[in-house]
């Protein structure tokens, strides 16, 4: 056996597993199994079939989900950079699947960083409805939004918050909630032996301690017959069926779901908590655990609560979403100031979120300046003229159009529509709102985000450098071709399409271009990898000069 198991655990699992122990232990003698999960915001599944560069085996739970061949590295490919699958453990594709988002839905990640399981939610809502989704740890919010903003998700709110501010904020107002619980992480031990080394740090007491707290205010996050998923990756009982046997005993209103059959999962063991556990909740043999003997994947533990439904639902107007998110392109006047800080001072700091033209570009003043400080849109003094494509937005009426917010600043929401206007053919829902100089589309009125740590308001869609717009890395992976007027697409067997990973500037013929409207191609470009967007570059006499974010580049040789 390649993994030093933690003696106290042995022993355990070997009480509680009786003729099985021989099974289980045998297990860790294997290698873990490798999945990957098409991000179907960018590809259908079928689509990614035909091209997929590895041998794929479908994951039973999860029509999504592959194996991949042991070994193989899925992050070292260019389809990984244009955001085509997440690299996830086969097993943790479960809990999101028991979850039954629809489209349109309001759902809370609570536990979610790095993001595996956010960015399998957010394919399933495609861009409708709202996903928040929160990690009680700024540092692991980083790799949460990464990931995020590089599976192209435009309807999702990031924040790094305790659940119980969050409560105090969305009381009764989401379908789902997904509570992937920090646990001892027994689960694990053959995918990463650190965890084996760390279980006593990681002791199931504490662990109990945490989970107990966590699931004590997500009922009151929950909309009337809503469902909440609970997952861990162990298999202490402490923190499977007797965490929920305190749920319900806390929550009679809620039933829990028996996991699907055919799947592989066994059934929970109320048993294994006390006998009397076991009697007072049988349902709790409706809990799912995944066994690494028994399927292909690490070990986890899922529960499936469904409210069963008295009050009223909550209208959502009332919840302050955008009314269909990818429908409805609403910008409210609102300039109070929000207590939101990504930082740790968590200082006040000012977000206003402007009357503005719609972010389609259709409210576009009528003189159309938008030009500032004599610049235009790429940064060049008043060469270009007003034409769709030029890459440059002098004021048609010739002088300086700096647009000034009556308090002797610039508004920052001219040079945005404008650029969407002109760059790009697409409109986006949801609220406008502006955080320093950063723009982002928001699915949630700002209100509900008073008080709150918020790491994203929505999707990121650039930047105000003194007037000019200058589109983000988010905003173009989260695009599709047809979304942008200018675009160029690299082969992922060419070295072009590496060469622009790794931030070089290419040499590329004006022909290579695809130009839609009209559009000259001098300007902000989206390069594709093989049809699929993976960033900007800004094309000029031939050359693309490369826009790939410095901390997103590709480091492998
Ligand atoms: C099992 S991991 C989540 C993995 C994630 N769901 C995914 O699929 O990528 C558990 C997470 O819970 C976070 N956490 C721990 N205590 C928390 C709390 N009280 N509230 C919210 N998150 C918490 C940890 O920082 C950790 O990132």
């Amino acid at each position: 056996m390649g993994v030093q198991l933690p003696t106290a655990f042995v022993k355990r699992m070997e009480q509680l597993l009786g003729d099985e122990f021989e099974a289980f232990m045998a297990a860790y003698d294997h290698t873990p199994h490798a999945g990957i999960r098409v991000n179907t915001l960018k590809i259908s599944v079928e689509a990614f079939k035909a091209i997929s560069p590895f041998e794929l085996r479908p994951i039973p739970w999860c029509d999504t989900g592959f194996y991949v061949p042991y070994g193989t590295k899925p992050g070292l490919h260019p389809y990984y950079h244009a955001g085509l699958y997440y690299v996830q453990e086969p097993s943790a594709m479960s809990p999101v699947e028991l979850l039954n988002v629809a489209q349109g839905e309001a759902v809370l990640d609570l536990c979610a960083a790095p993001g595996g399981k956010s960015t399998q939610i957010a394919a399933k809502l495609q861009g409708s409805g709202l996903l928040v989704t929160n990690d009680i740890s700024a540092d692991r919010t980083k790799a949460l939004a990464k990931n995020v903003e590089l599976y192209g998700v435009r309807n999702a709110v990031v924040l790094n918050e305790s659940p119980d501010r969050i409560a105090y904020a969305f009381p009764h107002f989401f379908d789902k909630i997904l509570i992937d619980a920090p646990c001892s992480g027994e689960g694990m031990f053959r995918k990463d032996e650190d965890m084996a080394k760390q279980w006593e740090n990681h002791s199931v007491d504490k662990c109990v301690v945490m989970q107990r707290d966590i699931l004590r205010v997500a009922a009151s996050m929950l909309s009337d017959g809503g469902r909440i998923v609970y997952s861990t990756c162990t298999f202490a009982p402490e923190e499977n069926e007797g965490m929920i046997a305190e749920f319900l005993e806390a929550h009679p209103d809620f039933d829990v779901v028996p996991a699907p059959s055919g799947t592989g999962f066994a059934s929970g063991h109320p048993e294994w908590v006390s006998e009397a556990v076991a009697a007072a909740h049988p349902e709790l043999r409706g809990t799912a655990r995944l066994w690494p003997h028994l399927i292909e994947g690490e070990g986890h533990f899922i529960a499936v609560l469904q409210h069963q439904g008295s009050r009223t639902a909550t209208a959502d107007n009332q919840r302050g979403m955008a009314d269909s998110f990818e429908r409805d392109g609403s910008v409210v006047r609102d300039e109070r100031a929000l207590n939101i800080g990504s930082d740790r001072a968590h200082k006040k700091q000012r977000l206003s979120i402007k009357e503005a033209p719609m972010a389609n570009g259709k409210g576009r003043s009528a003189t159309g300046d938008y030009k500032r400080n004599g610049k235009g849109m790429d940064g060049e003094s008043g060469k270009g003229t007003n034409a769709r494509g030029s890459g440059n937005n002098k004021s048609s009426s010739g002088k300086d159009a700096a647009k000034w917010d009556g308090r002797g600043q610039y508004d920052v929401l001219e040079s945005y529509p404008y650029f969407v206007q002109e760059q790009l053919e697409a409109s986006f829902a949801g609220h406008t709102v502006v955080y320093g100089d950063r723009i982002y589309q928001s699915p949630l009125e700002s209100h509900r985000l008073d008080g709150l740590k918020v790491v994203r308001p929505g999707w990121f869609m650039g930047t105000d450098k003194n007037g000019r717009f200058v589109p983000s890395h988010p905003l173009a992976v989260a695009l599709r071709p047809s979304e942008a007027v200018r675009s160029i697409n690299l082969s992922s067997s060419d070295t072009d399409a590496i060469r622009y990973l790794k931030g070089e500037t290419l040499s590329i013929p004006a022909q290579r271009m695809t130009l839609q409207n009209e559009a000259q191609p001098k300007g902000y470009t989206l390069v594709c990898i093989d049809g699929y967007s993976a960033g900007w570059g800004k094309w000029q006499d031939g050359m693309l000069k490369n826009e790939y974010p410095t901390g997103w580049r590709w480091t492998s040789v």
